[in-house]
């Protein structure tokens, strides 16, 4: 019986292939073909597992075929992919047809056309555990969650990101100057990011850790005796556990996390996932607290600007009725906003800082620029401040070139599409999934010159105004681009900008260079970043293992 089982899945797989070969075939495009079951949770697990192996034991004929439905090829192989097969080609397994575009044209209009191309099925898988949300959603539910969404992460929030990136920086940098070598810098990055969200976005102020990930476990579960959290504060830390442990959270069922016999912090994380619908619950019914309290937060968090649509379904106000949100996607969506925007910038902010340790000179280049600032950082204020740092913004877009945290943007199409290239049109049937592979877009020589491979902030700076450039349509696209790119965009610039302008201001910082060169030493480090991979997103493999020194700057 088992045998006759085996058999018809083999036979049905075969066809799958074939049929996707034909599907690929008719696009035009060159092909590359694999026998990997690409979509299935074994090889999702075991590919990152096992590439290192691959790559080191099998000829590149093979092991190519391997690597390209292996998570994470994007950053490895950068724009090594395209220039072999061109810049789109296909990918066929038994388990889907895919396009990977490295050509910023097709790009362009890829993402401009939503309603063809869609937010294809696998993205909900991952992300929809708290709830559909404006990133999983198609059609008339994202435009209406894009709606209430995207005006509330515009200019009124930004100086409360501001002021907190600075607070939060300013006690990332008294604890660094006062240790001097540490091993917390991206750790510490990571708790600026974390609490500056929850700032913005649960309206909640927290002290900043050195020690990032403890704090998160630590929170969650507060010690016997000790106060429980409010339930947006519990929350928000379920949020953050989840952030910090993405796999376990999306791969592993939730019954299975609680399990008697697993690791604590997983039963810890599997009963803090459960407890989620209680606590939004708690949300939607109000906390306690004054209605003085109630309002001041309400000014600039996401959360209550959530809760407001919550009932609108019902209301008699016409212009209110089409803009609401149910229980679901109020959770789905802070989960998101937590998700999407925490990860991201902490790891961006991380990329920068080591990229400047690397290179002192780029170092000194901004600190040209922070010099002409106010020397009390609490002195500064958004709507002064940052305009007056384009190199802050150019080192974050050099950053995001090299090290971009979404190495992919994923689509797929649902119904035929024709799309028009420069040497004819193309034609797209379901089901096939898009992905516009922008680590390979950012770096492309034929779009960013010969130095495509170099840090070079500086390219960003356009020598007459000194302001920052814009490249090419479709060139560049960390945060996306067409109607749904990031609408995170500005806030994560503007945190950026106002937490390495403290730290880097007050301070320089290099790598610990213990019985080696400095040189050596950065070296060591630049090829530590070099080996990274994407966990939610692009992260250095071991962050203990970053040391660096923090001296403060004398400039008298
Ligand atoms: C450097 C920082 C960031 C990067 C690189 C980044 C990147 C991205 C990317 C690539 C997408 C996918 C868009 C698509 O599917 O076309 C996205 C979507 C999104 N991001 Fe960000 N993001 C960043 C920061 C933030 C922040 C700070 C927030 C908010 C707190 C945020 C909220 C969102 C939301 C809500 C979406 C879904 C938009 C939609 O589907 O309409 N992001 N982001």
């Amino acid at each position: 019986m088992i045998l006759i089982i085996v058999l018809l899945y083999i036979i049905y797989k075969i066809a799958s292939f074939i049929r996707f070969y034909i599907i690929g075939r008719r696009t035009g495009f060159p092909l590359i073909l694999t026998p990997i079951f690409s979509q299935g949770i074994l090889w999702m697990v075991l590919g990152p597992t096992l590439q290192p192996v691959f790559q080191k034991y099998l000829p590149e004929w093979i092991y190519r075929r391997l690597d390209i439905v292996t998570n994470g090829w994007d950053f490895r192989r950068k724009n090594q992919m395209h220039l072999q097969l061109g810049k789109a080609f296909v990918v066929v397994s038994p388990d889907e047809c895919s396009l990977w575009v490295g050509d910023p044209a097709l790009a362009a209009v890829v993402l401009a056309r939503r309603k063809d191309f869609v937010q294809p099925a696998i993205v909900a898988q991952f992300l929809d555990f708290f709830g559909t949300n404006i990133l999983t959603s198609n059609g008339e539910d994202w435009q209406r969650q894009r709606r209430i969404i995207a005006p509330n992460l515009n200019e009124s929030v930004m100086e409360v990101v501001w002021q907190e990136s600075c607070q939060q920086a300013r006690s990332m940098l008294g604890y660094q100057i006062q240790h001097g070598e540490t091993n917390k810098t991206l750790d510490g990055l990571r708790s600026v990011a974390i609490n500056v969200l929850g700032q913005a976005g649960y309206g909640q102020n927290q002290a900043w850790s050195p020690d990032f990930s403890k704090s998160i476990a630590s929170e969650a579960s507060p010690a016997s005796g000790s106060e429980a959290p409010s339930a947006r504060m519990a929350y928000f830390r379920t949020i953050s556990m989840v952030t910090e442990h993405f796999a376990e959270a999306a791969l592993i069922p939730a019954w299975i996390k609680t399990l008697p016999f697993m690791p604590a912090q997983l039963r810890l994380l599997g009963r803090q996932m459960q407890r989620v619908p209680e606590y939004i619950q708690a949300i939607l019914e109000g906390e306690t607290g004054s209605d003085e309290n109630k309002d001041q937060m309400k000014r600039h968090n996401f959360l209550d600007v959530l809760v407001e649509f919550a009932d609108n379904k019902n209301t008699s106000d016409s212009n209110k009725k089409s803009l609401f949100l149910s229980k679901e996607e109020i959770s789905g969506n802070l989960w998101i906003f937590t998700g999407a925007g925490f990860d991201t910038t902490a790891n961006t902010m991380g990329y920068a800082v080591l990229l400047l340790a690397v290179y002192p000179q780029w170092q000194a280049w901004i600190q040209e620029e922070l010099d002409d600032l106010v020397m009390d950082t609490s002195d500064w204020e958004y709507t002064t401040i940052f305009q007056h740092c384009p190199r802050l913004l150019a080192v974050m877009f050099e950053t995001l070139r090299l090290y971009t945290p979404v190495a992919h943007v994923s689509r797929g199409v649902k119904s035929p599409q024709q799309l028009a290239a420069e040497k004819g049109t193309h034609l797209l049937l379901p089901p096939m999934n898009v992905y516009i592979v922008s680590q390979s877009l950012h770096m492309d020589a034929s779009i960013w010159g010969p130095d495509v491979s170099e840090f070079n902030p500086a390219r960003w700076i356009d020598q007459t105004t000194g302001q920052p450039v814009t490249p090419e349509r479709g060139a560049f696209l960390p945060w996306s681009g067409g109607p749904r790119v990031c609408p995170g965009m500005k806030m994560s610039q503007v945190e950026f900008v106002a937490t390495l302008a403290t730290l880097f201001h007050g301070a320089k910082c290099e790598p610990v260079h213990t019985g080696v060169t400095v040189e050596d030493a950065r070296h060591r480090l630049k090829k530590m970043m070099d080996d990274s991979a994407p966990k939610l997103t692009l992260q250095v493999k071991d962050p203990k293992m970053v040391n660096l020194r923090w001296t403060p700057r004398d400039r008298r």
